[in-house]
């Protein structure tokens, strides 16, 4: 099967978090890539990525950084794909930096915006999934059924008090 989401971070300092959004992706089965890629680092790669993203497939990417987090937004400017942006959590200011960086797109071009962090990852591999669950309807069902099973554990955790 073709890849259909790009994972792109800014650093792979940026792992520990960008790597739980690939294990949702490799437990819903949806093949994706991932890649170190950085506006400020690797202009030209994050151009080339971002421009040829759609003929090479994909069709969500998300894109995790810290600090001045500008690779979410520049990669949303160069694509037309959607573009889901991972605030990392930062050593200085704990991740408020890259959320504001992210978030605070200016009318016209969209980043969507998780929380901070690992939660952050987790969600925006969740978020692609149900992206591609809007036209694919195996995946829509695996995600689904992620979905009971995590209800179902909360409800059993009461059980555990
Ligand atoms: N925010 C960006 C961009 C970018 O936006 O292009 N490229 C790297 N970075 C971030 O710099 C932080 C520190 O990187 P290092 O750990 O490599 O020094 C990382 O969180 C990365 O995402």
């Amino acid at each position: 099967m073709s890849v259909k989401v790009g994972v792109i971070m800014g650093s792979k300092s940026d792992w520990e978090t960008m790597k739980l959004a690939c294990d949702v992706l490799d437990e819903l089965q949806i093949p994706y890539e991932k890649k170190v890629v950085s506006a400020h680092r690797t202009p030209d790669l994050m151009f080339e990525y971002a421009e040829s993203a759609v003929s090479r497939g994909l069709k969500v990417i998300i894109a995790g950084a810290g600090g001045a987090a500008h690779l979410p937004g520049m990669v949303a400017a160069k694509t037309i794909l959607p573009v889901i942006g991972v605030p990392v959590k930062s050593s200085s200011l704990s991740g408020l930096d890259s959320l504001l960086s992210i978030v605070q797109m200016p009318g016209g071009i969209p980043v969507a915006t998780v929380a901070i962090g690992n939660a952050g990852g987790t969600n925006a591999g969740l978020l692609a999934a149900q992206m591609i669950g809007a036209y694919d309807e195996d995946v829509q069902a695996r995600v689904q059924a992620r979905r009971d099973r995590v209800q179902q554990e909360v409800l059993e955790s009461s059980e555990t008090l």
